[in-house]
């Protein structure tokens, strides 16, 4: 029983039921051998069983609620065991003796607890034995004094006194059987408390091992609590040295706070000095604007003047002008030592040319000519006009294309006498040619014209008709182009299917010129190896809008190089159709332009593509410049003169009076 008991407090109580539990047994040996001999012994035993089961019942009782105290407990259970000694038992069996002879006999004796008693060792197993002998000792002794009072042959009252005996016996059995009752159901009711505090051991146990766990995981806690304690204290340290640093700065920013502030006085009083300054400026910068205003109407208004003044200094310079270049012997040809034709520049508008030998002077019939031939024309340039002498006189052409104006450049001339040297020139700023100075003088101009509110749009595509075909310089892929008119109203053309580009910058146009030049038929020739057999058209478009003003101005710039002009020859029988087309339309050119100087009804533009494409800047509302090109070469004379003689009728064309092709939008 002892084993089965799982704490030391629980063990003490249960010590005292192990107590009762032996007193029971002896109590239960004793009824089954010999009732009326352990009958003093029960007697006394349960007596004493009686006052310890009540302690012990007050015990259990205790151990059940939890309440009595260890100490207090110890010394019941200690009563308990000291009461069954022998000497004690002796003790109560003669005083049981005394008072039986004083009359006393059916109360039952229950000796008390003595402290000496409660202090004297317990020995239960010693007890059990040594109380039997004794009891029956005693029981011997009182059947002898017993037998010394009563005579023997008082058998009745013998009887009545063992009758007395054995219903006291019997009524104490009875007694001590309930008793034994009662201690069975205390015993079971601690055997439940025992259980219940087993449960709760075991809860105990839960609880200890789910604290043994808790206090382990605030272990670990306390461990990192108390490793963040060190960084924060750490930490601290370092803030600490921070804030020290801190205040050191703030310090120093306090200082320059201080001498900023003396600044910032400064200067709000020159702020204050610029404020009036500023107001004043504002004031003048009032006035400057109305001063602009007024200026820009002036200028808008002298613009136009200018404007006035420089068509009509065009009118009076010929809206068909002509301008000869004459170009020098090339790098080739000097080597060559080849001979040159007699040309004398008379003056800025008249050349006089003539065969190295004179023999141009004799005439068929061997008459003398007496002189050599003589042309005029608006310009004519020397061998050593540079690009920039030739467009300086373009120019005013461009201008009036910003202006509104057609314009149309077409370079006229044998074939190597400089054509597309002129119009596209060569490599680099020097010998740039007209195409492109145009391209930068238009941007140039429109920055000017963009002050008086103009904004402008430029369109280009190039073109070349090559055997009466109109073919696109821009796009490798052949397509069947036609000319036609824009609408009814207008005079305007222009050809179906062709690719035409926005040009945003001198470069962008640069580059077409390039693809179309690599387009560009070209075929050798005797006279010049990259001689070009087709006619060349670049076409630029500016298209200029004044928001202001609600004015939209469109002007169309044809710059044209011309096929080789020089009359077939019979050793040219492979280019016959080449060179058969390219003389009839320079033919119905000059064809055309006579008709102009006769001013007739019909005008045959449109007997070829060259003469219908540059219909409406021949005739029409444009202005044409002619660049006659000439060769110095002597072996070219015949040509040089067919050439100059097609520019002098040329020259001599008269023009209606050109309008602006301007509309209010
Ligand atoms: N003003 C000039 N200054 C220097 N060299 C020139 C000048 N004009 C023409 N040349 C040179 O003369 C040669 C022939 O010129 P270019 O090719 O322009 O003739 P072209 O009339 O266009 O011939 P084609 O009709 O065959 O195209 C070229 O080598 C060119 O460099």
């Amino acid at each position: 029983m002892e084993s089965r008991l799982p704490k030391p407090k629980i063990m003490i109580e249960a010590r005292s039921i192990t107590d009762i539990s032996v007193k029971n047994n002896s109590h239960k040996v004793t009824k089954s051998n010999n009732i009326s001999t352990a009958t003093s012994m029960v007697t006394s035993t349960i007596s004493s069983t009686l006052t310890s089961t009540s302690v012990g019942s007050a015990s259990m009782k205790s151990v059940t609620e939890n309440k009595l105290p260890v100490k207090q407990a110890l010394v019941r259970a200690k009563t308990l065991s000291t009461i069954t000694r022998s000497d004690n038992v002796q003790k109560a069996v003669k005083r049981t003796a005394t008072n039986v002879a004083h009359g006393e006999a059916k109360k039952p004796f229950v000796k008390p607890v003595t402290k000496a008693l409660m202090n004297k060792p317990i020995n239960n197993a010693l007890m059990t034995n040594n109380t039997v002998k004794k009891v029956n000792k005693i029981i011997q002794n009182d059947k002898d004094n017993k037998a010394g009072k009563l005579n023997r042959w008082d058998m009745r009252g013998r009887l009545a006194q063992a009758n007395e005996k054995l219903s006291t016996v019997q009524q104490k059995n009875k007694d001590t059987e309930s008793k034994c009752n009662m201690l069975q159901e205390l015993v079971d009711t601690l055997k439940a408390s025992e259980t219940a505090c087993k449960a709760k051991a075991e809860n105990f146990q839960v609880l200890n091992n789910t604290l043994t766990n808790e206090l382990q995981t605030l272990t670990v806690e306390m461990f990192t609590i108390r490793k963040n304690e060190e960084d924060l204290i750490k930490q601290l340290k370092e803030s600490k040295e921070l804030c020290t640093n801190l205040s050191c700065t703030l310090n120093e920013f306090q200082e320059k706070c201080k001498s900023q502030e003396v600044l910032n006085l400064e200067q709000t009083k020159q702020l204050t000095v610029l404020k009036s300054d500023l107001e004043l400026q504002e004031k003048l910068i009032k006035d400057l604007n109305i001063v602009k205003e007024e200026l820009q109407a002036l200028t808008h208004k002298m613009d136009k003047e200018r404007r006035v003044l420089h068509n009509t200094i065009q009118e009076l310079k010929g809206n068909i002008r002509v301008f000869c270049r004459v170009r020098p012997r090339t790098p080739k040809e000097i080597e060559q030592t080849k001979v040159l034709c007699n040309i004398n520049f008379i003056d800025d508008c008249t050349i006089e040319v003539g065969k190295s030998d004179g023999s141009d002077a004799i005439s068929c019939s061997r008459k003398l000519r007496g002189i050599k031939q003589e042309f005029s024309f608006d310009k004519v340039f020397t061998p050593n006009a540079s690009q920039a002498d030739v467009f300086e006189e373009l120019s005013l052409l461009v201008q009036s294309a910003l202006e509104g104006y057609n314009v149309c450049v077409f370079a006229y001339g044998q074939t190597g006498s400089g054509k597309t040297y002129t119009m596209e020139g060569e490599c680099g700023l020097q010998t740039e040619g007209m195409i492109s100075r145009t391209v930068r003088h238009i941007f140039k101009e429109m920055k000017q014209f963009e002050l008086l509110g103009w904004e402008y749009q430029i369109e280009a595509s190039f073109l070349e008709i090559y055997n009466e075909h109109i073919v696109d310089l821009l796009d490798s892929e052949s397509k069947i182009h036609e000319i036609r008119m824009v609408d009814n109203k207008s005079q305007d053309l222009y050809v179906s299917n062709l690719r035409v580009e926005e040009i945003h910058s001198p470069a962008e146009l640069h580059e077409c010129l390039q693809i179309a030049q690599r387009n560009r038929a070209v075929a050798a020739t005797q006279s010049n190896e990259r001689s070009s057999r087709s006619h060349s058209v670049t076409r630029i478009r500016l298209i200029g809008t004044h928001t202001i003003k609600q004015e939209i101005s469109i002007g169309n710039l044809n710059l044209v190089d011309l096929a080789g002009s020089e009359r077939l020859k019979t050793e040219e029988a492979v280019r016959t159709t080449e060179t058969k087309n390219i003389n009839k339309s320079l033919a119905n050119l000059g064809n055309v332009i006579l008709a102009l100087l006769k001013k007739q009804e019909h005008i045959p533009y449109r007997n070829s593509k060259l003469t219908h494409l540059l219909m409406p800047s021949l005739g029409g509302n444009s202005k044409t410049l002619m660049l006659l090109n000439i060769s110095p070469l002597d072996e070219c004379y015949n040509e040089t003169l067919n050439s100059l003689r097609f520019a002098s009728n040329v020259n001599n064309c008269k023009t209606e009076k050109v309008k602006r092709s301007r509309m209010i939008l």
